[in-house]
Order: structure tokens, then sequence, then C-alpha cells
């Protein structure tokens, strides 16, 4: 025991000669929360902290949690590459606990045995490759019912299309469509667009994104736990409430269908979930975790597709020559007479290469959600004790001028390789932030690159887009709060395929 406490001592001795990251002067106890209230919206003045100091990685104390934020792709691959085993845990807040209804999912919860077990279960049976294979036909017709709705928006309206509200109901819909094989909880719409409850449920989903790891003061001094000063809980606990209201009564109803015989035949996410076994041959999930995790995928799908596809129209529609680059090279793969399948990917380099721009310059948020480090470390030369909440941000470096030529011009041809092999868009040296890498990397892949390629494909492809007359130029103005485009994306659209490809899809 004494030789044990010796090296604690003389380990705790070094990490102290070191170090931490630069950041402003913690007041005791309550660290930098003062200034974090004062200083609203919490994404912005971190951005301020890190641009005053000019550092890479900074260190701000927010009561008794050191949140490590960090803009620079050595630093992101030293923690989430190399160090990745200490980095692999999630924060622990009212929040997080609350969603995932005490920690039962993957994303948010902390990293240990059920984390592990859910994982397992996302990797291995539901975007597995055979997998991404079975549910083609249902993300297909999800995109028919794209440009069935946009074509409907035209024809019946006088040209101008909000791509923000088609594209989050695309998101919307597809998740529905591989969760619960059906697009509409009510009667929906006829015109192919969401009814009033798919409103419902799409902003519930929104509201959780952006509240849950949204800096709650109660977040980080566990003795005001009960308060809810900004009235986050009060929001998170509504949005959640409205997708269970919508997801539960069908999970239930479809357990209990499976128990009883009535259904036997897999056709959804959910089916999957509810049929697997373990080795006593009873279900693997109970329904509170087949709920959680349900409504965790939701939640997770729906931000990145629509907001990384309404940037980067919005800077094409500004800079058209681009928008006339996507459109040759889509038209020279896919041609006119059909609609733009996934087979078409792998060829749709350019395509690709805006859409990597689009995440370089315009990540939905700039914080990656956090890494929690479960013991005490160095990186970068700094001491980054156990508990620090990591957070990369995504934006940060993104438009790292150290590492980009001109980083906030949105230029394509940046990307694409002289080899002109298939491009992706993922980024391993995280010189931009898509999916992330290691063990918190996003498991999805490849179901997030064919969502957004087949949505901006489809709408490029399928439509021609000008401005509106009352905004010849799109203003690229972000919300104070977050990196979304202040102002919805609403431009003029006109079919440019012959009639008969879009008479195909009424039928
Ligand atoms: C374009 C679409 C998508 C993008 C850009 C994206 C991006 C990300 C990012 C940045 C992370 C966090 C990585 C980290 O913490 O270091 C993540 C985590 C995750 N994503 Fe995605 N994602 C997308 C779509 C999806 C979809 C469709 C699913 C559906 C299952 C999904 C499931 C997950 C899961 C389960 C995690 C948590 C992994 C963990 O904590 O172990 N993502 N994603």
């Amino acid at each position: 025991l004494l030789i044990k406490l010796l090296k604690l001592n003389d380990s705790s001795k070094k990490s102290k000669k070191l170090r931490l990251p630069p950041g402003p002067k913690p007041w005791p106890i309550i660290g930098n929360l003062l200034e974090m209230i004062a200083n609203k919206p919490t994404l912005r003045w971190i951005q301020n902290i890190m641009n005053d100091l000019k550092t890479e990685i900074a260190c701000i104390q927010l009561g008794n949690v050191h949140v490590i934020p960090v803009i620079s792709p050595s630093i992101a691959r030293e923690i989430l590459m190399k160090q990745d085993a200490i980095f692999a845990s999630r924060p622990l807040s009212w929040s997080s606990k609350y969603v995932s209804s005490g920690y039962l999912t993957t994303t948010i919860t902390p990293f240990g045995e059920q984390w592990k077990k859910m994982k397992r279960v996302i990797v291995e049976e539901l975007i597995s490759p055979k997998r991404h294979q079975w549910l083609h036909d249902k993300r297909m017709e999800e995109a028919d019912n794209l440009v069935h709705y946009v074509y409907n928006q035209i024809k019946n309206g006088n040209g101008l299309v909000d791509l923000r509200h088609v594209g989050q109901h695309y998101g919307g819909n597809l998740i529905r469509r591989l969760l619960f094989n059906k697009r509409y909880f009510g009667n929906g719409s006829e015109d192919g667009g969401p009814g009033a409850e798919e409103l419902e449920y799409v902003d519930a989903l929104l509201l959780v994104v952006r509240h849950i790891y949204a800096f709650s003061v109660s977040d980080y001094l566990p003795w005001l736990r009960w308060f809810d000063f900004e009235g986050h809980k009060k929001i998170l606990k509504k949005a959640t409430n409205t997708i269970k209201k919508y997801n539960d009564p069908i999970i239930k109803e479809r357990i209990h269908q499976w128990r009883n015989g009535t259904r036997t035949h897999q056709e959804d996410w959910l089916d999957v979930l509810i049929s697997l076994k373990d080795a006593n041959n009873n279900p693997f999930l109970t329904m509170e975790e087949i709920k959680s995790q349900i409504l965790e995928i939701a939640v997770g799908t729906m931000d990145n597709p629509y907001n990384n596809v309404e940037w980067v129209l919005s800077e094409m529609l500004n800079q058209p020559e681009m928008l006339q680059k996507a459109i040759q090279e889509l038209d020279i793969v896919v041609g006119k007479e059909r609609l733009v399948q996934e087979s078409d990917i792998p060829k749709l380099n350019y395509v690709k290469a805006c859409l990597r721009e689009g995440f370089r310059l315009h990540p939905i948020v700039d914080f990656n959600i956090p890494h929690v480090s479960m013991k005490d470390t160095i990186v970068a030369n700094y001491f980054i004790p156990k508990g620090s909440h990591v957070l990369i941000r995504r934006q940060g470096i993104g438009q790292n001028p150290r590492v980009w030529e001109e980083p906030l011009k949105f230029k394509p041809e940046r990307h694409l390789k002289k080899d002109g092999c298939n491009l992706t868009l993922v980024e391993p040296n995280l010189e931009l932030f898509t999916f992330g890498i290691g063990r918190r990397g996003c498991p999805a892949i490849i179901l997030g690159t064919t969502v957004t390629v087949m949505l901006f494909a489809r709408l490029v492809h399928g439509f021609t887009w000008i401005p509106p007359p009352n905004e010849p130029v799109i203003d690229l103005t972000e919300l104070g709060r977050d990196t979304t485009k202040a102002k919805p994306l609403v431009a003029l659209g006109k079919p440019r395929l012959p009639a008969k490809v879009y008479h195909q899809l009424m039928n």
C-alpha cells in the first residue's frame, strides 16, 4: 500500500509540473461559469477565448469540470487515435441521462458495458453492409418521395421552395421508414409532404439535438441539479416526451405482435431489434432499451444531412459556375432519362467534393459530442485531468488557417484527387471532421454518406435552382448561437428532366 501511495504521489507531482492548456483564470468552485453566463452564446465565447489566446487547445473551467476545446487536427489525432482508449467516455449530465432513459443507449452513454452492448447491436445488426443492402428499397422510396414532393411544391405554388424544410423532412421520412417502415404517423399529406404529426416530431428531434449538450450551469455544479436556470430541462423533457408519444405505442404494439405470433417477418430496424436473442433464446434487448435506442437513432440521424445540403446549395447558388459543374457531372453519369440512384454515388466525385467542402466549412455544430477522459493524461504537452470534457471543434478544425488555404472560401476543387478515384466524405487525418474516428466514431459512414449524397444529388439533378427574386445573393450569415444558417434557404426551382421521369413517381 505504501509503495502504491508513494507511486501515486510521484505521478501526481509529475503531472502537476505540467500546465493545463491556456485559458481564462478560474474562480474557486465556480470556475469560469460567471463569464459563461455573461457571454452568451457560449459557442462564440469559447471561439473568442481561443482566438484571443491564439491557441489550438484551451482549458475553460466550468464548475469542477475542465472543458478542453481543440481546433488542431494533430491534437485531435492525439486524442482520438493515439489516446482513444482514455478519451472514450461521455459526460454524465441530467440531459443525457434523461434522453437515454438512464444511459441505455450508444451515442450519449458513457464508456462501459451498456455502451459496448448497444454499439455492437448498431454496428452488427442495423448498419452492416448486408443490412444496408436489405434496406435499399426503403431508402429509394423516400428518395423518390423527395422528388415527388418538391415537384408538387413547384407545380402547385409559385416555384419557391424552402429547402431546409424539404431536407429536414426527407431526413425525418427516411428515418421513420427505416425504423418503423412508415412515412406518416397520421394521415400525412397527399403531396408527399409532412402532416401535422411529422412536423411536430421533426421539430422535437431537432430540439433534442440543440439542447442535449447546451452548457447548462447545473450540469457543472451538481448541487444545483434541481434547478433549470436556462429552461433547457423543460425544453428537453417536452421534446423527448413528444418523440416518445409517437415512437413508444408503435414499439409496444410491435413487441406484442412478435410475442403473440401475429408478426413473423422482419421488415425494418424495429423488427430486427425485437428479434435479437441472447444465448438462452430470450430477448436480447428490453423494451426500455429498444425505446431509448430508437429515440437516439432518430435524433442522431436528423441534423447533419439537411444542414450540409442547405449550406452547400446556398454557397453554390452564389457561385453558379460550381452548381453548373455538379449538374454537368450528374448529366454525364446519370443522363436525363432517369433519377440518380445509389449505385451512381461512387462516380459522383465532384458532388462529393462539394459535400466535403460543406462539412469542412459549415458543420451543423462546432462542438463534436464531448469525449471525457477516463484518467489523467498529457496531450500536446499539457496536463489533462481525469473527467475533462474534450470538445473537438469541427468548424475550428475545418477553418483552421494553418491547415487550409483560404479557409473561409467554398472551394470543392480542393478535395478532388488527381487520380480521379472514388472520393469519400471521410477524413482519416481529421483535417475536417465529418464522422470522427476511433471507439466513439460514427459507425454509420455508409448510411450517412448515402443519405447526404442522395438528398443533394436528387435536388440538383432533378431541378434547376436560382436565388429568389427578393434575395439575389443568398445571405450566408450563421445563426449566433450555433453554426446553422440564420435564414432557411428558399430558392426558385424548376423541373429539369423530361416530364415522364416525374410522372413515373406519381403512379
Ligand atoms: C451525414 C450523416 C452523419 C454524420 C456527419 C455523423 C457524424 C457523427 C459524429 C461526428 C459522431 C461523433 C463522433 C465522436 O464522438 O467522435 C457520430 C456518432 C455516432 N453516430 Fe453518426 N453521423 C451521421 C449519421 C449517422 C446515422 C445515419 C446513424 C445511424 C445509426 C449514426 C449513428 C451514430 C452513432 C451510434 C454514434 C455514436 C458512436 C459512439 O458514441 O460510440 N450517425 N456521428
